[in-house]
């Protein structure tokens, strides 16, 4: 039997609380995956811990790498993960050749050993072989294929039902383009449910028998920008590093890839933008480091939107004054939705950001919101003026078709949208509760809890998915709710 509807707690009354967040899921993919490649061990301060980093967690131990949890990392309570590189890239071939370890199963192998300098040797007897979930992570999923490549192993991947139809060509083609060997289809047969039944989708398999012999690559990544970070995160690592060059219509949520830019700048990698669109990374060895995870700032966004949709004030302590993830885009599109935001002196490099909830009106129109989207479309739907959403037109290759969610459930509570070629437009609000349906998506569901604070009796279908990125969202909601009521005891 499907769990109940979670029944969205309606605010009473004006908010009054203060909340954390946790770790970002961008940086900690990233920081996670980088560590793998790197020389020796490395420690990420306050990782996220939800099905994202767990699947990418599970898929570089998978590969090869150890995991240490650390409950509290030098007694200043924060969690930490200790990660161990990928043993087929730190093994020198004069030292491994002919005697490298299988990580998954023990057996010996002598690719790995070859494979440290970009080049394996030719189909060993019996090829490693491992499998990695990406469920419906996209940072999994567009990001691990490269690293693949480099550990010269036959590597499988497949995910939920729903990541099945996420679009992967451009990664998987880039791959080949560099002398990969990637075949679609796995055992998934053409009857199943979802399978798109070619080589550019999940599930397929990466296999660099030869090494990655190339090191320029053009590609169009006008549907994720996570097919650049993808293969940018592990550029470093390839013979000769990597030019990529993006040619097609503009790259969606270019906040991501100055993400990954910085991340690599950050831990040694020598990264530059010779020309627009055009990234370039030296090859080279990554030092270990040491680094702590922002907190995520886009799943912050429901906790401030409450603020904005419901009035009050929602403080978040640890707001970076500094940030690459687009998140940071709350403190100018709260104002336009009509709350002020205040942001209060806290260290050097983080401040206290309060929102205080005015009248809520719409801007009229927002651009390039990503992965914001459906979380601005919640205020949108409370706002009696219409908003068009536009430059979102990649949305519908996210954990669903985000585009056909949103106008669908915006419709089903009474409110009227419609989809338009890059977006889409709310043109009047909710009227009433009812079932929000979730599609799988962590951030339909909060979209549905948004609402629910305003709009009697909303329920949510598959709270539990949440977990993608936010374990606690409805722990971390309820929180909101009560310290808000006890603020006005
Ligand atoms: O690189 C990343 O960490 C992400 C990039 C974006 O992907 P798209 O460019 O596909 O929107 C974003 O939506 C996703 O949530 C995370
Ligand atoms: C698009 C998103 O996720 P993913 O990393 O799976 O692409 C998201 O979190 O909004």
């Amino acid at each position: 039997m499907p769990p109940q509807p979670w029944p969205a707690p309606r605010a009473g009354a004006p908010l009054r609380a203060e909340v954390t967040v946790p770790g970002s899921k961008s940086l900690t993919n990233r920081y996670l995956l980088l560590a793998a490649l790197a020389e020796g061990p490395c420690v990420v301060i306050n990782p996220l811990q939800s099905r994202d980093s767990q699947l990418m967690l599970a898929a570089l131990q998978e590969l090869g790498s150890t995991v240490e949890h650390i409950a509290d990392w030098e007694g200043t309570g924060a969690p930490a993960v200790r990660i161990t590189p990928l043993p087929s890239l730190t093994q020198s071939p004069e030292h491994s050749a002919g005697q490298a370890s299988d990580p998954a199963s023990g057996q010996d192998s002598g690719q790995a050993s070859d494979q440290a300098s970009g080049h394996a040797s030719s189909e060993a007897a019996s090829p490693r072989e491992h499998s990695i979930d990406c469920g419906l992570a996209g940072t999994v999923m567009r990001f691990l294929p490269a690293v693949a490549a480099l550990t010269g192993a036959r590597v499988r991947f497949d995910g939920d039902p729903a990541a099945r139809v996420r679009p992967m060509g451009p990664v998987l083609q880039a791959l080949r383009d560099l002398g990969v060997e990637v075949s679609g289809a796995g055992t998934a047969q053409p009857g199943d449910v979802d399978y798109p039944g070619d080589a550019d989708h999940l599930p397929f398999t990466v296999h660099a028998r030869t090494g990655i012999t190339g090191d320029a690559v053009t590609m169009d990544a006008s549907a994720s920008s996570q097919f650049i970070s993808g293969m940018l995160l592990t550029a470093a690592r390839m013979p000769r590093g990597l030019t990529l060059r993006h040619a097609g219509a503009s790259v969606p949520s270019l906040e991501h890839v100055e993400m990954t830019c910085k991340v690599l700048a950050e831990v040694g990698v020598e990264v530059s933008s010779p020309a627009q669109h055009t990234w370039k990374v030296e090859p080279g060895a990554i030092p270990s480091f040491t680094v702590r995870v922002e907190p995520d700032l886009s799943n912050a966004g429901p906790f401030l939107c409450a603020a904005a949709a419901i009035g009050g004030e929602v403080s978040l302590r640890g707001w970076p004054k500094h940030s690459t993830q687009i998140g940071r885009r709350w403190t100018e599109l709260l104002p336009a939705f009509g709350a002020e935001v205040l942001e209060e002196a806290e260290t050097d490099s983080t401040v206290t950001l309060r929102v205080r909830g005015g009248s809520l009106r719409s801007p009229g129109t927002v651009d390039g919101t990503a992965e914001l989207t459906p979380t601005v479309a919640a205020l949108a739907a409370l706002c009696e003026e219409p908003t068009r959403f536009t430059s979102v037109a990649h949305l519908r290759g996210h954990e669903t078709d985000r585009i056909a969610a949103l106008v669908t459930e915006i419709r089903r509570l009474g409110g009227q949208a419609e989809e338009t070629e890059d977006g889409f437009t709310v043109l009047a609000p909710v009227t009433h509760g009812g079932l929000v349906r979730s599609y799988a998506d962590h951030r339909m569901a909060t979209f549905g809890a948004v609402l629910g604070l305003v709009i009697d009796s909303v329920e949510v279908e598959d709270i539990a998915c949440t977990a993608k990125t936010m374990p606690d969202f409805p722990q971390l909601w309820a929180g909101l709710l009560e310290s808000s009521s006890a603020a006005h005891i």
